[in-house]
């Protein structure tokens, strides 16, 4: 636990249901009085925006993992960290698993992102929400994206193998996404506010 609030991570491929699930976890348990607050990364911070226009040509994907590394330090020291101290459970859409799964599918070694990522605190739920990446892209088809270069079937296949890699290390809960939303919902809400519970944290049964 960091302070008071407690930090869940979502993560997995694009249109697994990442922000549809935090938006809604972060209404229902406002609604129970209990203070939460949706996240995301990588941040609109101008370190992304800056290696993807000027240093475009560069980019590999050392260059991205240090880039994100660097946005995620920022976001941590200014926005989650804060609000966890002041007791707000913080729900983030994408963390440092999602360097772990995307730069090392580019090509960096899997051990060396992690090992960037060390500053990263240690969420109390990291959760992967499981779906195949054609499904994925298939319920994005009317979204536009700001990292279009990252959706390429293929790609996905290997960003998903590095996903669940991080699932036998123990590092992040498996669900299925594939599942009707409300059934994916529901199992996420019971493993958060278990984990809420067992934290002891200001948490109002209705
Ligand atoms: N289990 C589900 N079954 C069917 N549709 C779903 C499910 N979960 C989410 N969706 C729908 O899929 C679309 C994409 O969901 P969402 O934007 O939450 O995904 P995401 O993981 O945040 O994607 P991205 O990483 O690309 O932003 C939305 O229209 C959402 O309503
Ligand atoms: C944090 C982070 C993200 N990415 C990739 C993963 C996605 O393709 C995009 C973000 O898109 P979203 O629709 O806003 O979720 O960025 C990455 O490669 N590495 C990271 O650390």
């Amino acid at each position: 636990m960091h302070g008071k609030g407690c930090f869940i991570v979502l993560e997995g491929l694009d249109g697994a249901g990442k922000t549809t699930i935090a938006r809604r976890l972060v209404e229902d348990l406002s609604s129970r009085g209990i203070p939460a607050s949706y996240t995301y990364e990588p941040t609109d911070s101008e370190i992304v925006r800056l290696i993807k226009s000027t240093y475009n040509n560069l980019r590999d994907a050392y260059i991205d993992a240090l880039a994100f590394a660097l946005d995620r330090l920022i976001h941590v020291k200014n926005l989650v960290k804060p609000l966890l101290d002041r007791g707000v459970t913080v729900i983030s859409d994408r963390y440092f698993y999602s360097s772990v799964a995307y730069q090392s599918a580019s090509g960096a070694p899997f051990e060396w992102v992690i090992e960037v990522n060390k500053f990263a605190m240690k969420p109390d739920v990291a959760i992967y929400l499981d779906i195949e990446p054609e499904e994925g892209l298939s319920r994005k088809y009317m979204h536009t994206s700001r990292f279009p270069e990252y959706e390429e079937k293929e790609f996905l296949q290997r960003v998903r193998s590095m996903y669940l890699r991080m699932v036998e290390m123990g590092l992040l809960i498996y669900i299925d996404a594939s599942k009707p939303l409300s059934e994916v919902y529901d199992r996420i809400w019971d493993i958060v506010y278990g984990r809420l519970i067992s934290m002891n944290s200001r948490v109002y049964d209705t």
